[in-house]
């Protein structure tokens, strides 16, 4: 009996939520080409296989904000299933140190509250995220 076996791909995603000092949350509007184009996210990338989370989330955000930031606990990890690949992502608490972040990698920044982040659309894994920091604020 021949055995099919499906895979797809996984990618592994350290994911910050990087607040400043007024409590805002940094959010980045994705590249209007590839995958999920035009949709707002946490900024972060994919793990390399030889670093943690903790070191990937803070070279991602330093290679596309270009800011210094304080990698803090991590809040949550989800696993989601897209049409083509499933992702996990590793979400940390994170504090802003310094640098104006600038858009490198993505279209656009901003700075928002828990409520304004409601207003913009997301890919399908943040609505866990974005219901767990609604839960989480004071
Ligand atoms: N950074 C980030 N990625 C997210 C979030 N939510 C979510 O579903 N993702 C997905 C989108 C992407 O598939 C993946 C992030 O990977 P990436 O931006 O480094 O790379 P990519 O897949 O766009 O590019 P590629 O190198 O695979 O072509 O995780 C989020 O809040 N932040
Ligand atoms: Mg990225």
């Amino acid at each position: 009996m021949t055995e099919i076996v499906c895979t797809v791909p996984h990618k592994k995603i350290g994911v910050a939520v990087i607040r400043n000092q007024q409590g805002k949350i940094l959010i980045d509007r994705r590249r209007s080409q590839g995958d999920m184009a035009g949709l707002w996210e946490f900024p972060g990338g994919k793990v390399e296989p030889a670093e943690t989370v903790q070191e990937c989330i803070a070279r991602e955000i330093k290679e596309e904000l270009g800011i210094e930031i304080a990698v803090g606990d991590r809040l949550m990890t989800i696993t989601h299933r897209y049409p083509n690949f499933d992702v996990t992502l590793f979400v940390h608490d994170c504090e802003h140190l310094s640098g104006e972040p600038q858009p490198i990698e993505c279209e656009e920044i901003h700075w928002v509250s828990v409520t304004e982040m409601k207003q913009y659309p997301f890919p399908e894994a943040n609505q866990q995220i974005i219901a767990m920091l609604e839960k989480i604020k004071n």
